[in-house]
């Protein structure tokens, strides 16, 4: 399912939809966000704008679970059962997996979830018992790409997002090499895992969907995938105008926004 990367960028594909009339003016002008600024602005909702933690991530893995209805309904998959593998990493992008695993859950589908450096925060032991109890299996280990490949339909991501810095470390710089050898399609939440928050990865993963929260970050510009969504509708109209986010316009009241 996965294409060869040709470092085509977003921008350039929206400008190319725009000179054909089909790109709205907010769609142009979307902001890219660097690592500090996305920071930034995650540490301003908190702290100005009053929001928790588990609020937010229960927006954002309810966007994420949400996008992967559209792109992958379950009538499209290609094994008959509606499963699926979520791989968590130790920080809030695992917070989303987690979350979006238990919205796949209730929307048909059949995750199993691999949770292997689990933060001693009742956040994530909340969040892990309650997937537990929808009865979503954990995994104790990565299985191998070719196992990976005959039993779950897609892998989701979700194991770092915009905090990632420098050489990945043990046990998730052997779980990226194996990624890297399936072939069945990967969802990225917000950052393909491995890659440079804002400058890609040239040898790294090839997600086949890219899921930004809030906006997108740089690397984005590098995503080459078939389908790029935008979740977290939560963004408020000042903090939008602060930081010049020009959001697109997402339809009615739905929780995500097809960017491409
Ligand atoms: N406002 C928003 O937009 C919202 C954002 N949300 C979500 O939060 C995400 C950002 O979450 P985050 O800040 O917790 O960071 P994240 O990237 O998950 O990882 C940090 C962990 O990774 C680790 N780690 C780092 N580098 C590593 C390496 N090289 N190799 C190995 N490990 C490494 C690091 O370990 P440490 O450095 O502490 O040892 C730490 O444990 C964001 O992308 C979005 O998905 C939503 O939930 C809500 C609203
Ligand atoms: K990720």
């Amino acid at each position: 399912h996965r294409r060869a990367c040709p470092l085509v960028s977003v921008t350039n594909s929206l400008y190319k939809e725009c000179f054909s009339g089909l790109a709205s003016t907010m769609a142009q002008s979307i902001k890219y966000l660097g690592q500090e600024e996305a920071q930034q602005i995650d540490e301003e909702l908190f702290s100005e704008y009053g929001f928790s933690v588990d609020q937010l991530m229960e927006l954002a893995g309810l966007s994420c679970a949400t996008a992967i209805t559209r792109a992958y309904p379950t009538s499209s998959l290609v094994i008959a059962r509606p499963s699926l593998l979520v791989i968590c990493g130790p920080g809030n992008n695992g917070g989303d997996g987690l979350v979006c695993a238990r919205h796949l859950k209730l929307f048909g589908y059949a995750p199993t979830i691999l949770y292997p450096k689990r933060p001693n925060k009742l956040l994530f032991q909340g969040l892990t018992t309650q997937c537990e109890k929808m009865d979503i299996p954990f995994l104790t280990e990565m299985p191998e790409a070719m196992v990976v490949d005959e039993a779950y339909n897609l892998v989701i991501d979700a194991i770092f997002g915009f905090s990632f810095k420098g050489a990945v470390r043990e046990p998730f710089g052997s779980i990226l090499d194996v990624l890297k050898k399936t072939t069945v399609p990967i969802v990225s939440i917000d950052i393909p895992s491995g890659w440079d928050v804002e400058q890609g990865s040239t040898d790294g993963l090839q997600p086949d969907m890219l899921i930004s929260l809030t906006a997108p970050k740089k690397s984005a510009k590098h995503f080459c995938g078939r389908y790029h969504y935008l979740g977290g509708r939560f963004v408020p109209p000042a903090m939008e105008k602060k930081y010049q986010l020009n959001l697109p316009p997402y339809p009615n009241t739905d929780c995500v926004y097809q960017l491409q």
